[in-house]
């Protein structure tokens, strides 16, 4: 580890500055620094300072070791430097002590790997395992009329509004959801609001376009399927945004409110959230 503090390359004028940051480096990246390459898709947010080391590996941590199981790297090439053989293994030795890590350990447990397109609508069962723990953290589904509200069904979408202290802690979450938005090719509407009283939100909504509803009636196609709606990757995108605000918790500038509890936007079955796209449910806030 000392080998690794080049002295050569501290100012002189400010040697025990320098050598505060390599040490710094020397502690914190031996073990990780070769994911921080292109390797991480979180090392952009880093190099960016919007996140730091030990934050953006928890994302990568959580990302990458929830991909579908093709993509996931077998245990018996533990050595390989292809990125999606990283695991959680080789982030074992991370303190879990603050409420971010905390939160990534739960989160684990909801975030689905990404399914393909087009998507299903959610079953019974993934309502129960994925939308119904979003809910006890404050996501709701709402429904909204992406265009013509006289001729269209309202759609069903994720939502949740996250509270910060301030305008600052809401853009640095939101450039955080951007990025996410790009690495998973899944793009929310959101919608900052700064309360004096209360600081500032950010309202954030996501769905499929191309999903694909059950079927029917025998002898549908698969286009003719074709409905917006809430599948896998919403739930995906909304846990990758739970973790991210989590970071913003533990950096004191996320405020954790009290949690909606509106049956009525928190469908159980499928059958329930089916029953949100009537024009008496329209009304996104
Ligand atoms: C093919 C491409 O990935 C898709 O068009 C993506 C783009 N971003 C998206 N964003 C959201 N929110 N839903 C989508 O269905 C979606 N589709």
């Amino acid at each position: 580890m000392i080998s690794s503090i080049r002295i050569g390359a501290c100012s002189p004028r400010r040697p025990a500055l320098a050598l505060s940051v390599q040490s710094r480096l020397a502690f914190h990246l031996p073990s990780r620094r070769r994911v921080h390459s292109a390797e991480n898709p979180f090392a952009n947010l880093w190099q960016k300072r919007h996140l730091n080391v030990r934050e953006s590996h928890k994302l990568l941590d959580v990302s990458v070791s929830h991909r579908a199981p093709t993509e996931t790297p077998s245990k018996a090439q533990p050595t390989s430097r292809d990125p999606k053989a990283i695991s959680s293994q080789d982030f074992a030795e991370a303190p879990q002590t603050n409420r971010a890590t905390q939160a990534t350990t739960r989160s684990k447990e909801t975030l689905p790997p990404a399914p393909k397109w087009p998507c299903p609508h959610l079953t019974d069962a993934e309502i129960t395992e994925h939308l119904v723990p979003l809910y006890t953290k404050g996501w709701t589904i709402r429904t909204r009329t992406l265009k013509d509200p006289q001729t269209e069904t309202p759609t069903p979408e994720l939502a949740k509004k996250f509270l910060f202290r301030s305008p600052k802690g809401a853009t640095a979450f939101l450039r955080g959801v951007d990025y996410l938005a790009d690495l998973e090719h899944h793009h929310p509407e959101t919608k900052t609001e700064t309360e004096p009283e209360r600081g500032c939100t950010v309202d954030l909504a996501v769905h499929t376009h191309s999903a694909i509803r059950p079927s029917n009636q025998p002898g549908e196609s698969v286009d003719d399927r074709s409905q917006p709606g809430v599948t896998l990757r919403d739930v995906r995108y909304a846990n990758l945004c739970e973790l991210l605000f989590a970071i913003h918790v533990a950096r004191n500038q996320g405020l954790r409110g009290e949690c909606v509890k509106d049956p009525a936007r928190q469908p159980a079955t499928a059958a329930e959230l089916e029953a949100l796209r009537t024009p008496a449910f329209d009304g996104a806030e």
